[in-house]
């Protein structure tokens, strides 16, 4: 059967029609500025160009083995590639585009992430020499190293240890325990030569606590596994199987005492302890990492959002009105009310990672000059948004994939592989409740430290006991995101008065802390939120002096959306606090109905605005030119089952069963 492609389906053609703002000034402002929409688009072009980057046979239909090399075969095509063309994969990574032709887990992501930055950001200078040219060249291949089988949140509880001995000025390592198997770390079963090794460093018979090691776990001429170290994968899991997420065990494996990352804590050669300035500073790639996770999460969210809706524009299903042609999917309310606050999300988290990034550069900027004091700033934030991004990108990519009905359910619309890969987002770099619960430690911290009058960091400071009154009318974006405020303050102080009755009442304060957890996750969930609408207005506002109207009016709507469907879903804690009443949340129900139909009759040119290419999006219900059916068609013929008519299970097991007598 052949059919000739329009270029746009005319359902999709009207939804353009209708564009009242300047497409291309939303894509800078996504991507940061003109000159980075450019160089994003110039790599993209740069990877179009190489077909072996691009899948002609989905890893669905690959075994394990092969699903794996492909992969690996793509990632180093890729490294390739960008070095060729005078790009780096930190343009890959920042640009999107290598995660979104690698989603599959990819052998060489943890290299380029975790390894690399340990290296960058945990290394003294000779260190630095010595490893970074290798590890950027590729010369040496390493992962990160940290969770054992027994332990992944609580990191003190590791349990390999590295034990000094001054008499050959070498590190001992090994793992006493099955339960002290290193487990999960991406490419340590196969692809990795060397891993950065989280240990419990022991002096002189004292643990000292965890430390990183520079460890080498295969020979670099052959690939083979070294003495004194089992290495291999673990086997399937929920989404990303290209990857060689593996173990790790040592036998008494000696390193050199010079690969012990020494930049904020040492250990010389007679076996002395100096203490780093701050006892956190090792945790540092994982708080890096946090940082990156909020924009992969939104990006992710983003290309789910793009198929959902333009599949919502090109699908028809049902009669609204009895006996009327049936209507495009998206003029539902209730499919509205699915997509489009998830849509709104995606703004804000793109702002708030963005805003999060300036912290990040400023503290990493203090803390070379020996600056700790926005650590816990930074911890805070980073744990809350890596947490409420993830969350938010699952929850919002399995709401596209039941926005697409049962065509949502084919791994052709790409759906599925977005959902596992992101859902992992949830458990790792920090499980999301654990996070929670360090950002709740900072707030009642915050908290108790407003009540003895000290000042409070920028992110908490409308925490203040008494704060000053605000002067934003309720129902403008300002006003409802002081009662959002006001209904955290609320919470806070509530969580911090339950506390304080438990210990007073004979409880530890741990057993105290226990017994609150879950009010203390939601005030933490509450708290990133907060700060997510606090940047999000102030991006608008900002922009709004040098934006045209029409995206200018594009991105208040979303805003606004965000903020009112936050207060709807917060609206009894904002009742218990008296922060809005009844007759308010009616009037920000009604508003927010009305919003999800002004803001659907641009739905399809905001997701065009985001432009990611088809290519990138590999999805047959997302594509640009809406022509689904005859790409769904299109794609089940190149299921294997459809080589033959008849296929060997019928005879094997069909047709005995057929003419069994039963
Ligand atoms: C080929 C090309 C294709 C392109 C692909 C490229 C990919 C590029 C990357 C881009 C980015 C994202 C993409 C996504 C892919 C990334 C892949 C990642 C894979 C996942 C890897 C992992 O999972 S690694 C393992 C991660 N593990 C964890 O996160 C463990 C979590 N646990 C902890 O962090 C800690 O145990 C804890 C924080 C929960 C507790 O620590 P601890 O017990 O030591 O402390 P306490 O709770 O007692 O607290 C004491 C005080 O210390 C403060 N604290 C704790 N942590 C920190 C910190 N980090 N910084 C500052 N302060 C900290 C805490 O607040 C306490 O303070 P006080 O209250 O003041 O006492
Ligand atoms: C796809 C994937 C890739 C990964 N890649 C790597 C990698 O490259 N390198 C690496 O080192 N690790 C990696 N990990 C491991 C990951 O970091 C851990 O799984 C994660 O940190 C969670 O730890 P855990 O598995 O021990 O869960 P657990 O901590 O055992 O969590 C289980 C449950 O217990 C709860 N819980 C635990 N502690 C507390 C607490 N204090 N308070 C309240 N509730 C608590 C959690 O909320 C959760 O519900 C990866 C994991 C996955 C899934």
């Amino acid at each position: 059967m052949s059919v000739v492609v329009p270029e746009c389906c005319d359902d999709l053609k009207r939804e353009r029609g209708r564009c009242l703002f300047n497409k291309e000034e939303l894509t800078n402002i996504l991507d940061g500025g003109p000159k980075l929409t450019e160089k994003r688009r110039r790599i993209e072009k740069m990877l179009i160009n190489t077909p072996e980057l691009f899948d002609d046979v989905s890893p669905d239909y690959l075994s394990h083995e092969d699903r794996y090399s492909n992969e690996l075969r793509k990632a180093t095509q890729l490294m390739t590639t960008l070095e060729k063309n005078g790009f780096t994969y930190n343009d890959a990574v920042t640009t999107g585009t290598g995660l979104w032709l690698l989603m599959d887990g990819n052998p060489l992501s943890l290299h380029i992430s975790m390894f690399l930055d340990t290296i960058k950001g945990q290394s003294n200078p000779q260190q630095l020499q010595e490893w970074l040219p290798l590890a950027e060249k590729f010369k040496i291949i390493g992962t990160y190293a940290q969770t054992e089988l027994g332990h992944g949140t609580f990191v003190r509880g590791l349990e390999t240890t590295a034990t000094y001995d001054s008499t050959t000025k070498e590190f001992v390592l090994h793992s006493p325990t099955i339960t002290a198997t290193k487990w999960w770390p991406g490419a340590l079963g196969k692809t990795s030569n060397h891993a950065v090794v989280m240990a419990q460093l022991y002096l002189g018979g004292k643990c000292y606590g965890p430390h990183i090691f520079m460890v080498q776990l295969r020979d670099l001429e052959t690939h083979r596994t070294l003495p004194g170290i089992v290495v291999g994968e673990i086997g399937p899991r929920l989404g990303m199987n290209s990857n060689d997420n593996g173990f790790l065990q040592f036998n008494h494996h000696r390193i050199p005492l010079t690969n012990m990352f020494m930049k904020h804590s040492q250990v010389t050669e007679d076996g002395k302890y100096v203490k780093p300035l701050h006892s956190k500073l090792s945790y540092g790639t994982m708080v890096q990492t946090r940082v990156g996770i909020v924009y992969h999460a939104s990006r992710e969210l983003s290309r789910a959002l793009i198929i959902a809706i333009r599949y919502s524009a090109v699908r028809h299903q049902s009669e609204m009105v009895p006996g009327d042609p049936e209507p495009q999917i998206l003029d539902y309310q209730t499919q509205q009310y699915k997509l489009l606050p998830h849509l709104a999300s995606f703004f804000a988290l793109r702002f708030s990672a963005r805003a999060l990034l300036e912290v990040f550069i400023g503290t990493s900027a203090g803390l070379g000059s020996g600056k700790m004091n926005m650590l816990p700033e930074l911890h805070a934030l980073s744990s809350g948004l890596k947490a409420v991004a993830t969350n938010d990108a699952v929850k919002g990519t399995d709401i596209c994939r039941l926005a697409c009905g049962g065509h949502g359910y084919l791994s052709s619309s790409n759906l599925p592989r977005i959902y596992t890969a992101i859902a992992a987002g949830i458990t790792y770099e920090g499980e999301n409740t654990v996070l929670f619960l360090q950002v709740a430690r900072y707030l009642i911290k915050s908290f108790r430290a407003s009540s003895q009058g000290q000042t409070l960091p920028f992110s908490v400071s409308y925490l203040r006991v008494q704060p000053p009154s605000s002067h934003a009318p309720l129902m403008s974006d300002r006003g409802l995101v002081d009662a959002l405020g006001a209904g955290v303050r609320w919470m806070v102080g509530e969580a911090e008065r339950r506390l304080q009755q438990l210990v007073d009442s004979g409880h530890s304060p741990h057993a105290a802390w226990n017994a609150c957890s879950v009010h203390l996750v939601q005030c933490a969930d509450a708290h990133t939120r907060y700060y997510i609408c606090e940047q999000f207005v102030d991006a608008v506002s900002k922009l709004g002096e040098t934006v045209s109207s029409g995206v200018h009016e594009v991105l208040r709507q979303l805003c606004r959306l965000y903020i009112l469907h936050r207060v709807i879903q917060t609206a009894g804690i904002l009742l218990r606090c008296g922060a809005v009443d009844g007759k308010a949340l009616t009037s920000i129900e009604e508003e927010e109905c009305h919003l999800l139909a002004t803001l659907r009759i641009q739905a399809v040119s905001i997701v065009d605005a985001i432009d990611i290419k088809d290519v990138f999006l590999k999805s047959t219900l997302g594509a640009w030119d809406g022509n689904v059916y005859q790409r769904i068609y299109e794609e089940a013929q190149k299921s294997p089952l459809n080589k033959s008519d008849v296929t060997q299970g019928y005879y094997q097991y069909l047709r005995p069963l057929m003419k069994a007598n039963l």
